[in-house]
């Protein structure tokens, strides 16, 4: 498998320990500029959605950077030191971190998109979200037979988008390796319907 390789030599040698508390502290510490910096917009777009923005974060160089180091940070040290071969992002605001997160890992990017706008043979899932329903595809081969995949997107509200994506990953035979998120919106119990690991780097609204 193309870039697959495993981090935990790491762990045979002196100072692993520390070394996995000062990536911890670094987490920590980028954690509070990025939570800082969203907004919320009530009733947006529609009546009873607290709208959560995350573009600040982009507006800005350092926490720019922030963002993509606490995700690099995170799968340094998640998934047992195996390395994800393929980053997927959802439309529209996954393809905001992936491609830079795919880029520091070594990894391909592949995008999902809402139906109608990827050329050529698609794979296609339908889903719920949190006010609607939508389609997603990818196209045919974008994701290989074994390749280990990691899931991008900056919110999971009910789910069903990165369910979607998690699906179309399955049945090009991908290893899913897990989800990531920006931030949670934890009451609607969005990461019950994920089949692999979830990881959410800020808390949302519980
Ligand atoms: O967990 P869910 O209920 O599926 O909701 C989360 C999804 O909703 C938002 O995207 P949206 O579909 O609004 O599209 P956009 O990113 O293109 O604006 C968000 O960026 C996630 O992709
Ligand atoms: N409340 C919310 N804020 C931002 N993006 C969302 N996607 C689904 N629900 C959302």
């Amino acid at each position: 498998m193309s870039n697959s390789s495993t981090l935990d030599a790491s762990a045979q040698v002196p100072g692993y320990a520390s070394a996995h508390s000062s990536s911890a502290a670094e987490l920590a510490s980028l954690k509070i500029g990025l939570r800082a910096a969203l907004r919320q917009f009530p009733d947006f777009p529609s009546p009873g959605i607290l709208f959560e923005d995350i573009l600040p974060i982009f507006a800005d160089p350092a926490l720019h950077e922030s963002l993509i180091r606490s995700l690099e940070l995170h799968i340094l040290e998640a998934y047992g030191g195996q390395k994800p071969d393929v980053i997927v992002g959802l439309e529209a605001r996954g393809f905001l971190m992936g491609p830079s997160l795919a880029l520091r890992l070594g990894a391909s990017f592949v995008p999902v998109r809402k139906q109608g706008k990827l050329p050529g043979p698609c794979v296609t899932q339908s889903y719920q979200k949190e006010y609607g329903e939508d389609y997603f595809q990818m196209q045919e081969g974008a994701i290989k037979p074994g390749q280990k995949v990691i899931v991008v997107d900056d919110i999971i509200a009910t789910g069903g988008s990165a369910w979607a994506g998690g699906e179309m990953i399955r049945k090009m035979g991908g290893d899913l390796l897990g989800f990531i998120f920006i931030l949670e919106l934890e009451f609607l119990k969005g990461r019950d319907k994920l089949p692999a690991p979830v990881y959410t780097l800020l808390s949302g609204q519980a």
